[in-house]
C-alpha cells in the first residue's frame, strides 16, 4: 500500500526558470508514496497548514521553498514525529546547506538513504528558528538584499566590502551560562547550523542534533583582521583568531546595546533592544546528507 506524503510548494519562492519541471520531477522520484501537493498562498499559511496536518495522517512532509516556507511549515510540526523532506528552491537556502542538501537530487538522495536527524529547534522572541540568526554586518546585508533589487554573488561581494569600509561597531551584553559578558562586535551570530546559504561556514562547531547552539563574537577591526577572518572561512577554522570568540550554551539573553540590525533565518526583525534565544524541547525530524 501507498505511504502518504504532503508536498508543500511555495510557488513564489526563489527564481527558478523550470521551478514546474522540478515540482513534477518531485512526484515522479517519491515512488512508494501518494503525493498531495499543496500550494502556500502567502496568507494565513501558517493556520492552513495545521489544519491540512490535523485532518490526515502523513508518512512525509516535503516542502519546497526557502528557509522561510521550511520554517513555516516546521513551526507547524513541533511535537509530530512525522519526517520533514526540504527541497531547496528559495534564493539563499541557509538550512539545506547546513544539512547537506544543496539540490532537489540531494533531497531525494537523503529521503532513499532514510537518514534523518532530530534537529534542536531555537526560539528567537518567540518565533521560531532553524538554522541561524545573526545582528550586525550579515544582517545588514540581509536587509540590503532585501530593499535592493539587485542579486547574485557579485552584488553580495560588493555589499560586503562597502560594509567592511563602513566599519559600523556594535555591542551587546550576553547573559548565558550563568554569566553576563560586555562584548564589543562587528557581528554577533546565534548558530544552530555550521554555514550560510553562500556555503560560508560560519559555526565550524555547529551540529543541529547536539541539544545547545552557538554563539559567535566575531570583531575584525582592520584590514589584517579581515584577511585572517576569509582566510578562516577557507580553512573552515576559526580557532586561533583573537577576534573570535565562541560559547556553546542552550539559552542567552542579548541586549542589542547599539542597535544593530537583526535577522532570524533570513527575515529581518529590526528594533530588537533585547531579545531572549532559547532551545526549545521539542525536536523535528529532519531528512539530511551529514
Ligand atoms: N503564493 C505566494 N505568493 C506570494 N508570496 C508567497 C506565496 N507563498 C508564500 N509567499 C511568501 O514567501 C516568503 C517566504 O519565501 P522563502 O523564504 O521560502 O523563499 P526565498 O525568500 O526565495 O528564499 P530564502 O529564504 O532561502 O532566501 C514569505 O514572505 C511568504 O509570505
Amino acid at each position: 500500500m501507498l505511504k502518504q506524503a504532503l508536498l508543500i510548494v511555495n510557488p513564489a519562492s526563489g527564481n527558478h526558470d523550470n521551478k514546474s519541471e522540478l515540482i513534477d520531477s518531485i512526484t515522479k522520484n517519491t515512488t512508494g508514496y501518494k503525493v498531495t501537493q499543496w500550494n502556500t498562498t502567502g496568507k494565513d499559511d501558517d493556520q492552513k497548514i495545521n489544519k491540512l496536518l490535523d485532518k490526515e495522517d502523513f508518512d512525509l512532509i516535503m516542502v519546497a521553498g526557502g528557509d522561510g516556507t521550511i520554517s513555516l511549515v516546521a513551526s507547524q510540526m513541533l511535537g509530530l514525529n512525522t519526517p520533514l523532506l526540504p527541497i531547496p528552491l528559495g534564493s539563499a537556502n541557509g538550512l539545506c546547506a547546513c544539512l547537506g542538501i544543496q539540490n532537489l537530487e540531494d533531497s531525494i538522495t537523503a529521503l532513499n538513504a532514510k537518514k534523518t536527524i532530530q534537529m534542536d529547534i531555537l526560539r528567537v522572541n518567540g518565533e521560531i528558528c532553524l538554522h541561524l540568526c545573526d545582528f550586525g554586518f550579515n544582517a545588514a546585508l540581509v536587509k540590503k538584499f532585501e530593499e535592493n533589487e539587485e542579486r547574485g554573488m557579485i552584488s553580495y561581494f560588493k555589499s560586503s566590502l562597502t560594509q567592511i569600509f563602513e566599519n559600523n561597531k556594535f555591542s551587546f551584553n550576553l547573559e548565558l551560562n550563568g554569566e553576563s559578558l560586555n562584548q564589543n562586535a562587528k557581528m554577533l551570530v546565534i548558530a544552530n547550523g555550521d554555514r550560510f546559504g553562500t556555503g560560508v561556514k560560519i559555526n565550524p562547531l555547529g551540529k543541529m542534533d547536539d541539544g545547545k547552539f552557538e554563539v559567535v563574537v566575531l570583531n575584525p577591526d582592520s584590514i589584517k583582521d579581515w584577511t585572517a577572518l576569509i582566510l578562516a572561512f577557507i580553512k573552515e577554522d576559526l580557532s586561533g583568531l583573537d577576534f573570535v570568540e565562541v560559547f556553546q550554551t542552550n539559552r542567552v539573553h542579548i541586549t542589542n546595546l547599539k542597535d544593530a540590525v537583526c535577522h532570524v533565518d533570513g527575515e529581518v526583525i529590526d528594533d530588537q533592544k533585547t531579545v531572549l534565544i532559547e532551545l526549545i524541547d521539542k525536536s523535528i525530524n529532519f531528512f539530511s546528507n551529514v
